[in-house]
């Protein structure tokens, strides 16, 4: 009886979606083209596992611009630099919002910038480009990044000394979650992997809830089922919260007695804020979760590209000899290298740009969702519709990119490198692009820079490590270890 009733249910919801689908669209309103989908699931079926591989295949069939349905979210996913353009620039003011799931609601509370949006996020986003952009400038910053990269080097020596195996990705997190505490509470953890700060311990389990988390957005149903999930994200959102406000608070009282003292990235924070015109609007509660955003934005991202970078350059040693010659030659044989020092290094910057346009960490970007109806060539993005920027199959267009597949530095330094800005996006584009782009090349820079010039890294087995990843909370790679040898 109950295998009955369903059965109707899912015909009669069956017959609704294709009625719904069939009437949407007048002649001038036409909807991007995309595969059958099916009640509740959409085209999960297609798109669940590595979901970037997976519309590269179906963009063969239908195209540059299509839609396609995560459960029941109408998703249209732009490929065409063209296309880009004419929708997130040329209709930035229809384009700009977050498509928020009730994960992003959880983190941002709507009052952070990365989920919130409207004159709310406007305020936030501005206050917070100014600080990136002032950081920039401020020697005393930069030289700690710096300085946290030459400790990243000195945590690969026990490896190389033993001759122990390690995975470098777990260190590469560990700097650049430093490079984030330092710049927001004045405080690192340990490389040993033994000794993690509270905050770290609170923010990976963050990050494991949030991979879970995205089931639940698409079938809120399950909560019932996965309550301890939320609780758990929650509490570890509470910790790291708790701790950012009491960073905030020593923060305000060292302005408030010395408001030129600014010794980090909060302290650049606040100051603008003290010197906007309407600083009552920044609250605490926006304070803090911006801090969480920046500990979930800025630390998977830059060292997934730098596990990228290295595990390329392992599997092209010629490339990574050919940068550590660079790097030596640049540094005048120091093992550290300087941001100072970055015009001297056209091969080891062409590498990064290399690592950053084959896996891009950011392989969908973040969804955002068209306000209103959005014009996308001869097609119209339904107002509500999720959009997102297929910033993977743009640097996979063999039209654009000559053998897409292969990592190869060189294409950035032909002086014929014609194509066209937004077939490389690893950091979006329009009103939203990535605010800490600056920042994650200068570590990548610096950490990968340093590590390259104290140790040669090689595969555990001497062959090439699997360059495909897998798809979680970012593009990463496989896990891999190497083999390091101190020069
Ligand atoms: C290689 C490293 C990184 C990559 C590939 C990356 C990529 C991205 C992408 C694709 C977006 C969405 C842009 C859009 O919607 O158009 C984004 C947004 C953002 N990123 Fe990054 N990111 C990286 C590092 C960082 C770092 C180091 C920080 C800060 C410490 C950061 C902070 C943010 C923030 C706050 C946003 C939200 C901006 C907004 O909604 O207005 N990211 N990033």
């Amino acid at each position: 009886m109950i295998i009955f009733l369903l059965s109707i249910i899912i015909f009669i919801l069956y017959i609704i979606k294709f009625l719904k689908n069939k009437s949407c669209c007048s002649n001038e309103n036409i909807p991007p083209p995309g595969p059958f989908s099916l009640p509740f699931i959409g085209n999960l079926h297609q798109l669940a596992i590595d979901p970037h591989l997976a519309i590269q295949k179906l963009m063969v069939k239908y195209g540059n611009v299509m839609t396609v349905y995560f459960a029941n979210i109408k998703t249209v996913v732009i490929s065409d630099p063209h296309y880009l353009k004419e929708v997130f620039v040329n209709q930035s003011h229809k384009t700009s919002d977050r498509f928020l799931m009730n994960t992003a609601k959880l983190i941002g509370n709507e009052k952070d910038i990365l989920f919130s949006n409207g004159q709310y996020w406007k305020n936030y986003r501005q206050i917070l480009s100014q600080s990136f952009l002032k950081l920039k400038d401020h020697k005393g910053i930069t030289e700690k990044i710096s300085l946290e990269s030459n400790k990243l080097a000195d945590a690969f020596d026990w490896y190389a000394t033993s001759g122990q195996v390690v995975d470098p990705s777990s260190l590469f997190k560990m700097f650049t979650l430093n490079v984030i505490m330092q710049l927001l509470y004045a405080h690192r953890s340990s490389y040993d992997l033994k000794e993690q700060h509270p905050i770290i311990v609170a923010l990976k389990m963050v990050e494991e809830s949030l991979a879970v988390g995205n089931v639940l957005d698409l079938f809120p149903i399950l909560n019932i089922f996965l309550k301890k999930n939320k609780v758990k994200l929650m509490n570890n959102l509470q910790e790291v919260w708790s701790y950012s406000q009491e960073s905030i608070k020593e923060h305000r009282e060292k302005l408030s007695k010395n408001p030129e003292k600014i010794d980090d990235l909060l302290d650049l924070f606040i100051s603008e804020i003290n010197s906007s015109s309407n600083p009552e609007f920044y609250d605490d509660e926006g304070l803090y979760r911006v801090c969480s955003d920046l500990l979930l934005s800025g630390t998977e991202t830059s060292s997934s590209t730098m596990s990228w970078l290295i595990l390329f350059l392992i599997n092209n040693p010629n490339f990574q000899d050919k940068v550590r010659t660079e790097l030596l030659e640049a540094t005048g044989g120091k093992k550290s290298i300087q941001l100072s020092e970055k015009s001297k290094t056209p091969f080891f910057n062409a590498c990064i740009k290399e690592a950053l346009r084959i896996r891009p960490v950011g392989a969908l970007s973040l969804p955002r969702i068209a306000s209103e109806d959005v014009t996308c060539g001869p097609y119209t993005i339904e107002k509500g519709s999720q959009i997102l920027m297929n910033v993977y199959g743009l640097a996979m267009d063999p039209t654009v990119w000559e053998d897409p597949e292969t990592f190869n530095p060189y294409r950035w330094l032909s002086s014929d490198i014609s194509q066209s800005t937004y077939s490389f996006i690893p950091f979006g584009c329009g009103a939203r692009v990535c605010v800490g782009s600056s920042l994650a090349r200068d570590e990548i820079f610096l950490g990968v820079g340093n590590v390259l010039l104290n140790y040669i890294f090689e595969s555990q087995n001497g062959k090439p490590i699997n360059d495909k990843g897998h798809f979680g909370i970012a593009l990463q790679t496989v896990d891999y270890n190497v083999k390091l040898t101190k020069i």
